[in-house]
């Protein structure tokens, strides 16, 4: 397997720029707002009971729970990927139909890379680009020249995914999604399969682009580590029905480097979320008896 590593970009941010490294987040403006949210599959499940929740422009947020929780549903809703059966959802409080006249973009990445197997990286990664027709062929190019260079994939881009490693894979998925170059970026566990390491490392590049890029960030994960180590704010949820009980902001600096995976107040804020976590899939278990 060949090895590579997202370029490394500098953790200060652009001069002007508000990221949540900086600025205190509620006086940003609300990027994604769920108010009042219910979701029923058409087979009776209810996988979101009142969901409520804001998540502001520059934020870094993580969404944990146990399995089944509406994890996956919630964020598919933040990407306007699926009707609400009740409440509203509103983007740079607008509806979704409006946000692409406003030239604001989101991008979402998958927990598999979903790559196409019989096209080399580059074309896998400029699939967005081809779908949506409206750039010119050169503006095309360079944003695809762009996106690899920022995950550290360009001398592979004549790769084809079976001859990449799993993080290798996960970095050409996220350079697919940076081609639209997103304000708002959905992650649904995107580093779930890889070793510790690779995810380690996948970690520090995501928050390094984060700070460089001024995205704002919504993260599925099952990690109680990973969900500390890279948000501001980690939103707690319980199964059957899926729902928000708990939220905890993690108030540490930015750019947090991989000594703060060792601190003290990293171990506090593990102990926290755990905590939450516990309570989380009792009330799911007490809900199935
Ligand atoms: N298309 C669907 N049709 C019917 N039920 C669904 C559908 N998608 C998800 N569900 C159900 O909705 C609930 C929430 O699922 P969801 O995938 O959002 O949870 P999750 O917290 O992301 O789970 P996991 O952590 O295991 O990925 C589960 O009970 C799931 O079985």
């Amino acid at each position: 397997m060949m090895q590579s590593k997202l370029k490394s970009v500098p953790p200060k941010p652009t001069p002007g720029a508000q990221t949540g490294a900086e600025k205190p987040s509620v006086n940003r403006r609300p990027v994604l707002q769920v108010e009042g949210v219910d979701k029923v599959y058409a087979n009776g499940t209810v996988a979101l009971k009142g969901a409520d929740m804001t998540v502001r422009e520059g934020e870094f947020v993580s969404l944990l729970g146990p399995s089944g929780c509406g994890k996956s549903t919630l964020l598919r809703i933040m990407a306007g990927l699926g009707d609400v059966s009740a409440g509203q959802m509103r983007w740079w409080e607008q509806g979704y139909d409006v946000v692409g006249d406003t030239g604001r973009k989101l991008a979402f990445v998958f927990q598999n890379a979903t790559l196409m197997p019989w096209a080399r990286v580059r074309k896998n990664v400029r699939l967005p680009l081809d779908l949506d027709h409206s750039s010119r062929p050169d503006d095309v190019e360079k944003s695809i020249d762009e996106a690899l260079s920022m995950v550290g994939l360009s001398q592979f881009q004549h790769a084809f995914p079976r001859e990449l490693s799993g993080g290798m894979q996960m970095r050409a998925s996220i350079a697919r999604a940076l081609t639209t170059q997103p304000n708002l970026l959905l992650m649904d566990e995107p580093f779930g399969a890889l070793d510790e390491m690779t995810r380690n490392k996948l970690n520090d590049d995501v928050l390094a682009l984060w700070q460089a890029r001024n995205w704002t960030v919504v993260f599925v994960t099952h990690s109680v580590y990973e969900a500390v180590y890279l948000s501001n704010r980690v939103v707690v949820m319980a199964a059957r029905p899926g729902r928000i009980v708990d939220e905890i902001t993690i108030d540490q600096p930015y750019p947090r480097l991989p000594d703060f995976r060792v601190s003290t107040e990293f171990a506090g804020y593990c102990r926290q979320v755990s905590q939450a976590l516990e309570r989380a899939s009792a009330l799911g278990e007490e809900a199935s008896i």
